[in-house]
């Protein structure tokens, strides 16, 4: 994977968008976004809730087939899509749902396998492969998923608000995994987050988005490790709170994460590129099927 660009000079970027549109009849959601990922950089993506994160995630991670743009999206092969909702296959053993879409037969099945072993055992799962979905916590299933798409090698993570369902420490465990896999393999990542903390966090950049474009593009200069108790970091926050229109006393102290109450999350990816969670769904019916 390419070394990390501080800023838009440098390596060719991941992601590009040119004038994007996304209507839902009479309503624009997305009105001529422009977008220039450099490879290898943390991006946030924040917004009010219904203000287009998840549609342009979408667009990006080639779902949306619906989408108007001057210049089409550019975006890597090998991207990995981290959903909201577990969508671990339940009658598959976690190995199995890691190696979902990955060669299952011949030759290439042994090396699909050891990368996932190896991507669980990076997530913190080593010596649960032949555990079942239930049995996992809300974490772990995150973890697994994690691991699903390190397997891939994604050049691209798209993750829309994947710890949104976590409780507060396991949140925090998470950040810490997510960026130290991030460092590890260097691939481009596009975080949606309702948490303006996370963002601070763990992005090299914060957009925020509001009625259709983007109302501020914010470098996050901060050394990592990053701490909430940095006076800096409250700066970033008090910009990023305000872009959104949120005033500081109607926010959650920093170190105070919510504890939201659905469970989370999961992956899939666009290796194959085809839909995600048409990806997930024809797998579903093929297990019914046999
Ligand atoms: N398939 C659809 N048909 C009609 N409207 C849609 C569709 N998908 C999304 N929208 C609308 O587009 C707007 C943006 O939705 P989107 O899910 O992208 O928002 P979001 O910023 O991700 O919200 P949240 O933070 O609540 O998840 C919303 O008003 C939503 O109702």
């Amino acid at each position: 994977m390419a070394a990390h660009p501080g800023g838009l000079s440098g390596p060719a970027p991941a992601v590009v968008l040119d004038r994007l549109t996304r209507r839902f009849g009479t309503r624009t959601v997305l009105d001529g976004v422009d977008l220039r990922i450099p490879d290898g950089q943390f991006v946030a993506l924040v917004g009010r809730s219904g203000s287009g994160k998840s549609t342009l995630l979408r667009a990006i991670a080639g779902i949306d087939h619906e989408v108007e743009g001057d210049g089409g999206i550019l975006a890597p092969q090998r991207v990995s899509v981290v959903f909201q909702d577990s969508r671990l296959l339940p009658w598959r053993r976690v190995l199995d749902n890691v190696l979902l879409g990955l060669a299952r037969r011949g030759p290439q099945r042994a090396a699909a396998e050891q990368r996932g072993r190896a991507a669980l055992a990076e997530v913190g799962l080593a010596g649960r492969e032949d555990a079942w979905p239930s049995e996992l916590s809300g974490g772990e299933a995150q973890r697994a998923a994690l691991a699903r798409s390190l397997a891939r090698e994604p050049e691209l993570i798209l993750a829309d608000e994947p710890f949104g369902a976590l409780d507060a420490l396991t949140r925090i465990k998470m950040h810490t995994l997510l960026r130290e896999l991030w460092h590890r393999h260097g691939p481009t990542v596009l975080l949606v987050t309702h948490d303006v903390d996370e963002a601070v966090l763990l992005a090299d950049r914060a957009l925020v988005l509001e009625e259709g474009r983007f109302c501020l593009d914010l470098p996050i200069d901060l050394p990592r490790p990053r701490s909430v108790k940095d006076p800096r970091f409250a700066e970033y926050r008090e910009r990023l709170l305000a872009a959104l229109g949120v005033r500081e006393d109607e926010a959650d102290a920093p170190d105070t994460p919510q504890t939201p109450d659905t469970p989370v999350e999961v992956e899939s990816e666009a290796e194959s590129q085809s839909e995600p969670e048409t990806t997930a769904a024809a797998a579903q019916l093929a297990e019914v099927a046999a």
